[in-house]
């Protein structure tokens, strides 16, 4: 069963002379539970395609649908019950004066729920951290701390899709494992549905089971993950991707 069916899915920036086509009618679908990796070099229009599911740009065509649901232009409330996203740098993510109880609370508060503190308890549980991170501030946290944060922030709502934007590359490399089993266990234990940004192809390949490659703005190749290990890729710019990656 399509959990995110994406089709034709242009996005465009500016006007005239100045505009610039970042994504040029890409076609995608993720079953409920899988998850999808977006590979390419920078300014291949990955960020955009994930912008764009999450309702952040503007101009854009195509059918973005959501458990057979294609969206409006306007993202409803319900959209963000069902769709959350995790950004690259989980420095920029968080309101330096906002304590992690007021992060999650008020998230939680504006999806409607009102079991709050239970809530707030479970869901620094749920991502290795535990109740005694509850009144710290941002500043107080590691970068690998404040993703776990980030990522309970998207859960709140109890989403069935992910969108995550390179969730690691801001973060030491020493903690870039942890944060990714973090993900890998949350998406069996919620059952949830992951599109995932990366430059690294072994990120990917340890997280998707499969994945499209992007270059300037189109999708060139879509295969799945044996393929990559294999080594398979048919497209010209897939090779390339993936000899530079070795
Ligand atoms: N707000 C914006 N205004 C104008 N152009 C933009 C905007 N956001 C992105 N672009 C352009 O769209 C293209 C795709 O950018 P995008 O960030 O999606 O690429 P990416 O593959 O995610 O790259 P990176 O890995 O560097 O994030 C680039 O040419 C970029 O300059």
């Amino acid at each position: 069963m399509t959990m995110l069916n994406i089709e034709n899915l242009s996005v465009w920036f500016g006007g005239g002379r100045d505009r610039v086509d970042a994504v040029r009618r890409a076609n995608f679908h993720v079953a409920r539970g899988a998850s999808f990796g977006l590979v390419g070099e920078s300014g291949s229009g990955k960020s955009t395609i994930l912008r764009a599911i999450m309702g952040l740009v503007s101009n854009w065509s195509g059918t973005i649908s959501v458990d057979a649901t294609p969206v409006g232009k306007k993202r409803e409330k319900t959209f963000y019950k069902a769709v959350q996203m995790v950004f690259q740098d989980p420095y920029a993510s968080l309101h330096p004066r906002h304590s992690v109880d007021q992060v999650l609370g008020e998230t939680l508060y504006l999806h409607g729920f009102r079991d709050i503190d239970a809530r707030v308890v479970k869901l620094l549980d749920d991502v290795g951290l535990g109740a005694k991170f509850r009144f710290r501030y941002p500043h107080q946290l590691s970068g690998g701390q404040r993703q776990r944060v980030a990522i309970a922030r998207a859960l709140a709502p109890e989403p069935s899709i992910l969108l995550l934007d390179e969730p690691t590359s801001a973060l030491d490399v020493s903690i870039q494992a942890e944060i990714l089993n973090l993900l890998t266990d949350l998406r069996s234990e919620h059952g949830l549905t992951y599109v995932m940004v990366s430059h690294d192809l072994s990120v990917v390949g340890h997280m998707c089971e499969s994945l499209a490659v992007m270059k300037d703005g189109e999708i060139v190749e879509i295969m799945d993950v044996e393929t990559l290990r294999n080594a398979k890729a048919q497209h010209a710019y897939s090779k390339k991707l993936l000899a530079a990656s070795i």
